[in-house]
């Protein structure tokens, strides 16, 4: 995450990865009547939905390419310039996103399960059942800050406890005292990552194993398990141990970054993608190599273990206009929920989650 500039002298600084960050990153141009994004070329962008296709049709692969061995019941393709990488189109059935979306709105963000929104308004309860309701957050005494989306989050409000009021109340209550409120659906926009299992501390960017935490659920350890086989060493099983739940809105980017922090390079980070497409920049061992750019859609995981496990990787770009979404099959599924607010937050946002054994 940077400032974004058009001097020529620094163009020349940026790394390969940061070039290809800028180049897929949205951009506006400001015309008579609206704000447009800035076309841009998506020809280099690797579309293993289109590989597998074409592989089911013709039985061929681009160069390059390969198709892993293992047991899964679907393709599993891996990248020759990139072992330990392995790429899952279409790894989740529309019924299964369905269920991870409303999962990773209503429960994965609640505590002790902690999120972006922790260091600043300690912990937050029903965060999106209060966005439905268009509740307020009371907070007392606390510096609302301009962006709480970085991943620097301290413990210092960890122990505060903020409350949700309807408008009206909140209205009452604010008028005189020292408190402030925030509409739950602004810091629900707001929400970029929640953490489960182990909680990993950002500002130390370590685990912190005495923080509380509930075992990550058994239904996405089963999952993680098994999207994870085609990854793991013979005979050995993945525990999943730990998870971050990633939240993308219009705008929104994942800079480039390794993920070290666990002990076993050899297990793989299980990593899934809900609602809308996304770019997934697969960068080398250094931010100077050139990084591969690559389509994520609802529904697709990616593997990274082995050698993976230290090639940089980021997410400089989500698609939300209807056209370039590719959530059709997601919006009818939860059209049918008599519930339309996860239809509504997911028609203009990505969630990731990602699944780690720690040690
Ligand atoms: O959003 C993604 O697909 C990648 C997320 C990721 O790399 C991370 O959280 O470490
Ligand atoms: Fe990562």
């Amino acid at each position: 995450m940077y400032a974004a500039t058009d001097n020529a002298s620094e163009d020349l600084e940026r790394t390969a990865f940061r070039k290809a960050e800028k180049k897929y990153k949205i951009y506006y141009d400001n015309t008579k009547k609206k704000k447009q994004p800035r076309p841009v070329d998506l020809s280099e962008v690797v579309d293993f939905k289109a590989i597998l296709e074409f592989y089911n049709q013709n039985g061929e692969l681009p160069a390059g390419v390969f198709i892993h061995q293992s047991n899964f019941d679907r393709p599993v393709f891996g990248l020759k310039s990139r072992p330990g990488f392995y790429f899952i189109p279409c790894a989740l059935r529309i019924e299964e996103q369905c269920h991870w979306i409303v999962e990773s709105l209503m429960n994965f963000p609640q505590p002790p399960n902690r999120t972006n929104h922790n260091a600043i308004y300690g912990p937050i309860q029903d965060l999106f059942a209060a966005a439905k309701e268009k509740s307020r957050l009371l907070v007392e005494n606390v510096q609302l800050p301009k962006d709480t989306s970085l991943k620097n989050s301290s413990e210092q409000a960890d122990q505060s406890a903020a409350f949700w009021r309807s408008s009206e109340e909140s209205d009452e209550i604010s008028r005189g005292d020292k408190c402030k409120s925030v509409l739950a659906s602004v810091l629900l926009r707001k929400l970029r990552w929640s953490t489960l299992g182990l909680q990993f501390d950002w500002s130390k960017r370590s685990y912190n194993v005495s923080l509380p935490h509930k075992k990550i659920p058994d239904d996405l350890c089963c999952l993680a398990k098994k999207l994870a086989g085609p990854a793991m060493p013979l005979d050995e099983e993945f525990h999943p141990e730990a998870a971050i739940v990633n939240y993308f809105a219009l705008g929104d980017m994942l800079g480039g970054h390794l993920d070290d922090m666990e002990k076993d390079w050899s297990k793989p980070i299980v990593s899934i993608s809900l609602g809308c497409k996304a770019i997934f920049l697969l960068g080398g061992k250094s931010r100077e190599d050139p990084p591969l750019a690559m389509f994520l859609r609802s529904g697709d995981a990616v593997l990274m273990a082995g050698e993976a496990r230290e090639c940089y990787h980021g997410v400089p770009r989500i698609f939300t206009d209807k056209e370039t979404a590719e959530i059709s099959p997601l919006e009818l599924q939860l059209s049918k929920e008599d519930d339309d607010s996860f239809l509504e937050y997911i028609r203009s946002s990505r969630i990731n989650i990602n699944i780690r054994q720690v040690f």
